[in-house]
């Protein structure tokens, strides 16, 4: 579009301020057959509304901007953009897919960074545009292959969860991962940063959790916790099946979200037992110990009658209870170590996008061209924001 065009549509369009609109796509984008494969920023079109891509997020040159013009008010806005999304790059496709998606592939990117998803009117957009009352768009890498549910372990504090978890993770080092929780708590004395938490502030956190960067987050006995997006997918793109240690609240809210995860609930043998660990362990004072055997009654009720335990497991000999645990994982000694095989999908610089049904066939352009068709099977996605879009087939047509 040359410069003066530009200017005459713009106008036309209504301001969006400071956000260079390279061109809009007309009615094509509607059916879902439309495609955009040119250099910066592009949009698609869904019902009265053009989502236009590119540029940065409120000046941030590290996020890529996502702005919406609808033609009914001829009004631009900038939505609340949830989840981590992609860095801009000089040029993306983008294609409207069904259940308020839009695929965006971003050109010439590493093979981990090239297939992302616009999730515009996702059930889990809907939740939070009603929760938050304003406009609301949220990003999902899209990954190939399936991971492995992740594990969510429950119970009251002492009970033995990471006693159990880290006997599992030594045993099986590249089978599973440990989801690195943020706590505003101080750190014990041979908790380091980073391993056992990333200790922060409360104003820090709770700034990224309205930036919707956490998964799930509660009070926990006076302090704040939660699971960012981002510990979870590191732990699930490394290949390995994550292990979540969280209290009720989190196990709760992880129940509700997008994450299909194996719910475990832990049980002391005894309260008087819960309390001899707490004691033994030597980490709490006095009053603290109080506030969690307060706190673990109710814990323990809930972890038994809420329905969002499918396995519950005594803790009262520790190798007893972690043979059942291994065993309700379905972890025998034939099982694999390994965990799944993480690919990323290489994709042509410069190409055309084409859409059929769940198919999107993505044609490689320009000189050097071997006319080999890379393909896009949709058809099984599953996830989504707030964590990746995982499912993705690929599979390549050679040119004869
Ligand atoms: N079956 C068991 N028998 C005796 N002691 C145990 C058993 N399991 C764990 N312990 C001990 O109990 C203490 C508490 O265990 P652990 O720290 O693993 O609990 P936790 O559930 O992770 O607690 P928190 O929720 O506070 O992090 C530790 O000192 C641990 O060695
Ligand atoms: N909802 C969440 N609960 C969490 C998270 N990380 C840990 N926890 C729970 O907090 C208590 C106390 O832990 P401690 O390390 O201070 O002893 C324990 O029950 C954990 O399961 C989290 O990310 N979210």
């Amino acid at each position: 579009m040359a410069q003066a065009e530009l200017e005459a549509f713009k106008s036309s369009m209504g301001e969006a301020a400071a956000f260079f609109v390279d061109h809009l796509e007309n009615g094509q984008h509607t059916n879902g057959f439309g495609v955009k494969s040119e250099d910066r920023d592009t949009s698609v079109q869904i019902g009265d509304r053009s989502y236009v891509i590119g540029g940065s997020h409120e000046g941030n040159p590290l996020f890529l901007g996502v702005q919406i013009h609808d033609k009914t008010t001829n009004k631009w806005s900038s939505p609340t953009v949830l989840g981590t999304g992609p860095k801009p790059c000089k040029g993306y496709s983008a294609i409207v897919l069904k259940q308020g998606r839009i695929l965006v592939i971003k050109k010439g990117s590493a093979s981990d960074d090239s297939i992302w998803f616009l999730e515009v009117d996702s059930l889990f957009v809907r939740e939070q545009r009603k929760l938050l009352g304003k406009e609301v768009v949220a990003w999902s890498k899209g990954v190939r292959g399936n991971a492995e549910k992740p594990i969510v372990i429950s119970g009251p504090s002492g009970v033995g969860k990471g006693t159990l978890i880290t006997m599992l993770m030594k045993e099986f080092p590249s089978m599973f991962g440990f989801s690195v929780s943020h706590t505003t708590r101080s750190p014990r004395c041979m908790e380091k940063n980073g391993v056992h938490y990333h200790f922060t502030d409360k104003t820090v956190m709770e700034k990224e959790i309205n930036d919707g960067k956490f998964l799930e987050f509660a009070s926990v006995h006076g302090n704040l916790y939660g699971t960012s997006i981002e510990s979870v997918e590191v732990v699930t793109d490394s290949g390995k099946r994550c292990i979540l240690d969280i209290d009720v609240q989190g196990a709760r809210s992880v129940k509700s979200s997008s994450l299909d995860a194996v719910f475990i609930f832990v049980c002391p043998p005894s309260m008087k037992e819960l309390e001899d660990r707490l004691r033994a362990r030597g980490t709490e004072t006095e009053e603290q110990i109080q506030k969690r055997l307060r706190n673990a009654e109710a814990e323990i009720k809930a972890g038994k009658s809420s329905g969002i335990f499918e396995h519950i497991l005594y803790n009262d000999n520790l190798e007893e209870c972690y043979k059942n645990l291994k065993n309700l994982l379905g972890i025998n000694d034939d099982a694999p170590v390994n965990g799944v095989e993480v690919e990323g999908i290489n994709l042509p610089k410069e190409h055309t996008v084409t859409k059929m049904e769940d198919k999107i066939m993505i044609q490689e352009t320009g000189e050097a061209t071997k006319n080999d068709m890379i393909v896009l099977d949709l058809s099984s996605i599953n996830g989504g924001a707030p964590g990746r879009t995982r499912g993705i087939v690929l599979d390549t047509v050679k040119s004869s």
